[in-house]
């Protein structure tokens, strides 16, 4: 999956990786999720484009550009079943798959239906993202800056492996941005002769600013691949899909799992719910039987002081103290009191197994369906 700012040169870098790899014999499958991009030169096998009109969802809903390619995407995301479903059957025969996505990366990355699709993807396929970005444009510290902390907030909200993939190298070298990432003390350097030549512009709170995070930033770095491409020339493009091969190595190792570890804890609190509305049905069920029992109430007093009944709570209060006065526990403590007889509780109890599973055929229905998968 292509990620990155607008201009990075996404749409190039899909075009070479296509060119390379239906050089290799290896055509990738082609995915375009930017609806606003007015030509891709290349063929796409899905495209949103062709499920939502750019122009007229902004016509539609007043909306300007951004929130155009949000409400885009999340026409899209409604369907992303189908796009799975599509992508699951094309599998087999598939080496690859590439994502493109909108230049206006928060409205990819930060809206729900972006993580949606990027969580629908990786939870069928080992998602690697290229994070692209403009070498000639990134030689400041600041600009080189901002997009490292992009990079990183993507990463830390999707989890998934990513690779930084400096584009553009024919222009611009990209040797200085990977020294800057691996020695702190030449980005410092490139820090202060920033501040000398333009006059202060980094200078004071920029400039600490700057000197924390690229601290701070030692710590992400150590999670990505680096790799220097040129879209424009195809260099460094072998060197790219060795990176992707050792990033999915990764997703298998570290993704994966995490990936199960959440699937079953979203089963376990589906079922922990489960138990606590049934729970929640049998306290009501014994409120409903004590109260609907009609027993006397024995050495009622009624004086002008005693609260009415208004709400269930009131009610099991009141309840309770009537037991306590008048319907004394028998003294084994073995039974409440309300319980005595074959009623309606002790059969959802045995229809739930929870009388030690014992069979009771008569609930079978109603058992069949606690038990049904949701
Ligand atoms: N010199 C050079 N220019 C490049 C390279 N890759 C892309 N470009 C140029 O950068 C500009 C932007 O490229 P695109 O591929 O359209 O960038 P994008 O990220 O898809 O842009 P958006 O769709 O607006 O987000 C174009 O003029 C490209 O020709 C490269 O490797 N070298």
């Amino acid at each position: 999956m292509v990620v990155g700012m607008a201009g990075s040169g996404k749409t190039t870098f899909m075009q070479r990786l296509n060119a390379h790899l239906h050089q290799k014999k290896e055509p990738p499958y082609i995915v375009n999720l930017d609806p606003a991009v007015k030509n891709v030169p290349f063929d796409r096998h899905i495209d949103i484009r062709d499920s939502v009109n750019y122009k007229e969802v902004m016509k539609q809903y007043n909306l300007g550009p951004n929130g155009g390619i949000m409400t885009c995407l999340n026409l899209f995301a409604t369907k992303i079943d189908q796009v799975l479903g599509i992508l699951e059957k094309r599998a087999p025969t598939l080496s690859r798959i590439l994502v493109d996505t909108p230049g206006q990366i928060e409205c990819f990355v930060w809206s729900a239906s972006g993580a949606i699709v990027t969580d629908a993807l990786a939870s069928s396929f080992p998602t690697v993202l290229a994070y692209i970005v403009d070498t000639p444009r990134t030689t400041s510290t600041s600009t080189f800056m901002s997009n490292m902390l992009y990079a990183c907030s993507i990463l830390y909200k999707t989890k998934l492996p990513m690779i930084i993939v400096f584009n553009k190298t024919d222009a611009q070298d990209a040797l200085f941005a990977k020294e800057w990432m691996t020695d702190f003390e030449t980005f410092q350097a490139a820090l202060r002769k920033e501040e000398e030549k333009e006059d202060g512009v980094n200078s004071g709170y920029m400039g600490s600013l700057m000197n924390s995070m690229s601290l701070m930033l030692d710590e992400f770095y150590n999670h990505l691949d680096v790799v220097s491409v040129s879209s424009m020339t195809g260099a460094g493009i072998d060197d790219f899909f060795k990176a992707v091969d050792s990033k999915v190595e990764e997703y298998k190792r570290d993704y994966l799992p995490e990936l199960e570890k959440a699937r079953k804890e979203r089963e376990k609190r589906k079922e922990e719910d489960k138990n606590e509305q049934i729970d929640k049905l049998m306290a009501d069920m014994k409120v409903a039987e004590s109260s609907s029992r009609g027993k006397p109430r024995k050495n009622k007093k009624v004086s002008a002081s005693e609260p009415e009944i208004d709400t269930l709570s009131d009610a099991m209060d009141s309840d309770s103290d009537e037991a306590m006065e008048g319907d004394p526990e028998p003294e084994d403590g073995t039974n409440d009191g309300r319980m005595e007889d074959d009623s309606l509780v002790d059969r959802y109890e045995r229809a739930l197994h929870r009388d030690g599973g014992k069979e009771d055929t008569t609930d079978e229905s109603f058992m069949r369906y606690l038990n049904a998968p949701r």
